[in-house]
């Protein structure tokens, strides 16, 4: 239940440090030894404490701790840390507090821990169930170890578990797109992320596949997850050396670096069209452009951010946005472990706050109410985008729903929102 007297907020919590850096990332994260993750934790504990004094006048609705790894935390460690957010913050009750999971990091013994310390969700960075992709990847795992973690959380009792997979992966075939699918599927997860490989500039990827997908990630930027996850590039070390770089599947290999292809624009496509398909037919709604699930289990804490409600990110490089103000911290550790100063800190105006309502509602499948858009800036989404939505309306890929009063991409729009999503710049 909501707090009546607090206003709601999403709390992130940033963990940085992963084993080692996966070949396509370029979120904030970095390998790190024992002491430094505590030395951090320590850190984190105190941010908290430091910021929770400030936002006595909120209940937290989401927690979401990101990375980076944070299944490199100890049991103890994830208790106390969460210990501390429900004495520095109030909390709601039945809050959805999410936890990152990587395959190959956990155990049984600590996911019980993460469970009885108050995290009800968790979110498995599986992004295939083909080894020899997770290699080239530069994944840590084997898809056998995701599926010991898996079981070893439904026992621990998690009844809410997301999926991450990305689709377009160097040397994926439509097929073997569809196997892993399927087998995630069958899995009965109550949510599943299905995101399209983006190769991302200053990533030992970029240095293979730059050329093959140049523009690609210009696009995606504009279109950022309200500002959240995509700042900060972490250094990244040199690529490793591969024992064998040997393929038995008949991969089509790239000419002198010995590493598979990425699919071609048609493959691309074919794999798009198949995530759709495949998780409709097995109950699984689409409720965003790149997320699923089964009713009623959306994920409340990205909602949040879509929805334009207030979060507050703590920890490295976390963002923030709380009434207009958005915020970050320090991308720079050293920096973080002195002082809590805030790095970026910018007033939207109104032009920057209706664009962002547009961008960010769109991709929900539910779309923008005109109503709470006319009770935010007074006065209608038409009177503002009039000549734009008539024109896409027309053409069959927005479509307004008279009694709801909801402007929402048809599916064919949301095929080609990133596109069309430009044209909402004012
Ligand atoms: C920031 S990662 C953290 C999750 C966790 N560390 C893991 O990798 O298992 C969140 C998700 O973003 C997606 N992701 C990361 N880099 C991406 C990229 N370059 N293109 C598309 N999706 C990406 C992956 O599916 C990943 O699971
Ligand atoms: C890409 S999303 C994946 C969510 C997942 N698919 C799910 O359903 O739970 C999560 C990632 O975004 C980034 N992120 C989310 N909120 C953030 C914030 N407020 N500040 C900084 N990074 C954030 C973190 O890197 C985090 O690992
Ligand atoms: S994808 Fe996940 S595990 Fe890999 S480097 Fe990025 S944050 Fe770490």
């Amino acid at each position: 239940m909501a707090d009546m007297n607090r206003g709601p907020l999403g709390l992130y919590l940033h963990f940085p440090f992963c084993v080692r850096k996966c070949r396509y990332c370029d979120f904030l994260s970095f390998p790190s030894d024992e002491a430094g993750r505590e030395a951090y934790l320590q850190r984190l504990k105190k941010e908290i404490i430091v910021r929770g004094e400030k936002y006595q006048d909120y209940s937290i609705e989401t927690l979401f701790i990101g990375g980076g790894t944070p299944s490199l935390m100890t049991g103890q460690q994830l208790t106390e840390l969460l210990d501390t957010v429900r004495t520095a913050f109030h909390v709601s009750p039945s809050g959805e507090w999410t936890m990152e999971c990587n395959p190959g990091t956990t155990d049984a013994e600590t996911l019980k821990i993460y469970r009885a310390a108050g995290i009800n969700r968790l979110s498995f960075g599986l992004q295939s169930m083909n080894d020899e992709e997770l290699k080239y990847l530069g994944r840590i795992h084997t898809a056998k170890q995701f599926l010991d973690n898996y079981q070893a959380a439904r026992k621990a009792g998690f009844e809410n578990i997301n999926i991450d997979l990305m689709s377009a992966l160097p040397g994926q075939t439509t097929d073997s797109w569809l196997d892993t699918l399927k087998k995630a599927a069958a899995l009965e997860p109550e949510h599943l992320s299905a995101y399209s490989l983006i190769i991302e500039e200053g990533t030992p990827f970029w240095k293979l596949y730059g050329d093959d997908r140049s523009g690609e990630a210009d696009v995606e930027g504009i279109i950022a997850d309200g500002g959240a996850g995509r700042q900060g590039k972490a250094a990244i070390p040199a690529l490793p050396d591969e024992d064998s770089r040997e393929t038995d599947s008949g991969l089509v290999m790239k000419e002198k670096t010995g590493f598979p292809a990425l699919p071609d624009e048609d493959s691309e496509r074919e794999m798009y069209h198949l995530t759709k398909r495949i998780l409709a037919e097995r109950g699984y709604e689409r409720y965003e452009v790149s997320n699923y699930a089964r009713k009623g289990f959306e994920c409340h804490h990205n909602l949040m951010y879509w929805r334009r409600k207030d979060y507050l990110g703590l920890g490295l490089g976390a963002a923030s946005m709380v009434g207009e103000r958005r915020f970050s911290n320090t991308s720079d550790i050293s920096r973080y472990m002195q002082d809590f100063a805030y790095c970026q800190e910018e007033i939207l105006d109104r032009k920057a706050q209706i664009e962002e309502t547009m961008f960010l509602g769109l991709r929900c499948t539910l779309g923008v109410s005109d109503q709470t858009f006319k009770e935010k800036f007074g006065e209608s989404m038409m009177n503002i985008y009039g000549d734009i939505i008539r024109q896409y309306v027309s053409e069959g890929f927005l479509t307004y729903h008279e009694e709801k009063g909801r402007l929402a991409f048809t599916e064919s729009g949301m095929d080609v929102s990133n596109w069309i999503l430009s044209d909402f710049l004012l």
